[in-house]
């Protein structure tokens, strides 16, 4: 519970009507779920206009209405208060309300079109093992140290941020790793943050959808670090064509990591094998059990956020080659009869080329490339065939088949794959309805050395179909097949 007037300290206001001397017992932005004593913040989304909904909260019996527009008719007992920007109020008013849970710890962002799970995850491992105890908010899941809450966006909305932040805070946490996603910095889910640092990964073509045109996507994640203070750190991956323009904005101190440049973290490559990196960071060599190139960026992000933290670089490099990668995140197991099989959340076009892509780098020409690959239903259906095409074209053998089918028919999304499927490779490609016969099919086309990707749902734990979440986990199913066909 806070006063309202306290809660408004932050935010730039208007105009008020009533008393700012009214306990706050909650802070929401949906009228559904206004009770006695709640504050009500009209926000303007992309399908609603939340000033249609202050009648309701009016009727749930608000303490306060913060919105932009004040309505015709103001209701007696309940505040209003007029703002030039309601969803950046809304987090000012979230961060007062949990006592700027955010002033309270290192708080450091990741963003990028790739690579933010990965990142976060691997900081909020190597912080564990060097001693604090250290919060995490991303697509996976969020955790405060070992304890897992379920995660329902890459970045949640500005009231829950803040409550978990403040639940950290209270366990004793002195640093939280976040992602924080394009469509939470245009929404403002993280106004009223102090960050300790931003981290920059890269930026291809995504979420054009929501953004409208890859200049207004650069945009977004640039306001990230637009909004850094002058204390805070920026790392930015100078590798990436766009590295540059993302800090030249930023009041923090900048930095730079790069594999291809001289910087202050510098990395190089010695060797990318299926059995991980042999990496030389700032001099120093480490073998890390994460595989990919990319993952070169990674570690070399976490470094850097470590050492800007101000910890041991050697201690910081020791730890990260301990590590593994995040759950469905090129996870990968080794059978009996040495198959790899690789569970990875690539589920757009460009994510599965990258993954197929980075397996045909570090195989040797005589391990075939299996490919299990399906697509959501209800999603965007242009990408069915493209995805099929690309399995295809780098893959030996592929099975289509069904990831998360929601309320469309299984068959029709297949149906739809199968057209992106050239006549030449028409023999090396097969369609199997049910995803667990599917991987079982994977496993039996495989021998020894051979590599399996199962592709699209990564760490997810279900499968969607006509409503319900049925118990579904890749990486189990493949463990379980390979067991049963004794491989
Ligand atoms: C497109 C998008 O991002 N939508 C998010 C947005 O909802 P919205 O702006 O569309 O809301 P709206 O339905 O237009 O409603 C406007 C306002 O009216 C209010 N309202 C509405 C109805 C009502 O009866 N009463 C009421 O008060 C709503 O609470 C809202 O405040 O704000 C909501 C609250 O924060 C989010 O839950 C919601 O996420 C939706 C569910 C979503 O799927 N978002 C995805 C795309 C997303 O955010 N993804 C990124 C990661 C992307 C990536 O990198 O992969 C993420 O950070 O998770
Ligand atoms: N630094 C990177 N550069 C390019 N690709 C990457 C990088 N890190 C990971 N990837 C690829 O992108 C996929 C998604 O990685 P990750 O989950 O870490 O990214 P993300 O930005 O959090 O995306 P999402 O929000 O969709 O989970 C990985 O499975 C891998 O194939």
């Amino acid at each position: 519970m806070q006063l309202l007037q306290n809660i408004l300290k932050d935010v730039k206001v208007l105009s008020t009507q009533g008393s700012l001397d009214v306990q706050v017992q909650a802070i929401t932005f949906d009228s559904r779920k206004v009770e006695e004593g709640v504050l009500f913040v009209a926000v303007r989304g992309a399908q609603a206009d939340g000033h249609d909904f202050i009648s309701k909260a009016e009727e749930a019996r608000a303490v306060a209405v913060v919105c932009e527009a004040l309505p015709a008719q103001l209701q007696a007992g309940i505040t209003y208060v007029q703002v030039p920007d309601s969803a950046e109020a809304l987090g000012q008013m979230a961060s007062s309300f949990y006592e700027h849970p955010s002033k309270k710890l290192e708080l450091v962002g990741v963003t990028g079109t790739n690579g933010k799970t990965t990142s976060v995850t691997l900081l909020h491992k190597l912080f564990r093992e060097l001693g604090y105890h250290v919060g995490l908010l991303s697509t996976v899941q969020n955790q405060i140290n070992e304890e897992v809450i379920p995660s329902t966006h890459t970045t949640p909305d500005a009231v829950e941020l803040n409550r978990l932040l403040a639940q950290m805070v209270k366990a004793g946490c002195t640093h939280c790793f976040m992602e924080v996603s394009s469509h939470a910095m245009v929404q403002q889910r993280v106004a009223g943050l102090t960050f300790a640092g931003g981290v920059f990964t890269n930026i291809t073509h995504d979420h054009l959808d929501y953004h409208g045109s890859f200049d207004e996507y650069i945009k977004a994640k640039k306001s990230f670090f637009d909004m850094l203070p002058k204390k805070a750190f920026a790392l930015v991956n100078a590798d990436d064509k766009r590295g540059a323009v993302m800090v030249q904005n930023t009041k923090a101190s900048t930095h730079f990591f790069a594999l291809r440049k001289v910087v202050d973290f510098k990395g190089r490559i010695i060797d990318n094998t299926i059995q991980g990196l042999h990496l030389e960071v700032d001099g120093q060599e480490i073998w890390c059990k994460l595989i990919g190139a990319f993952n070169a960026y990674n570690l070399l992000g976490a470094y850097g956020v470590a050492v800007l933290l101000g910890e041991d670089p050697v201690e910081a490099l020791t730890v990260l080659s301990s590590l593994d990668s995040a759950a469905g995140r090129f996870d990968y197991l080794v059978s009996d009869a040495q198959i790899t099989g690789i569970v990875d959340y690539a589920h757009t076009p460009d994510a599965l080329e990258n993954v197929l892509n980075t397996i045909q780098q570090i195989r040797n020409p005589n391990q075939k490339v299996i490919t299990l690959v399906g697509c959501g239903g209800n999603r965007d259906a242009a990408k069915r065939p493209i995805m099929a095409d690309i399995a295809c074209r780098l893959s030996d053998k592929v099975i289509l088949t069904s990831d998360n089918p929601r309320f469309e028919e299984p068959q029709t999304i297949l149906e739809d794959m199968q057209k992106g499927v050239k006549p030449l490779d028409f023999k090396k490609t097969l369609s199997v309805l049910d995803r667990k016969e599917a991987i079982k099919t994977a496993c039996m086309l495989a021998e020894a050395n051979d590599i399996i990707l199962v592709a699209g749902k990564g760490h997810e734990t279900y499968q969607e179909v006509k409503g319900v979440k049925h118990d579904f986990d890749d990486k189990k199913v493949l463990r379980e097949m390979f067991q049963q066909l004794g491989k």
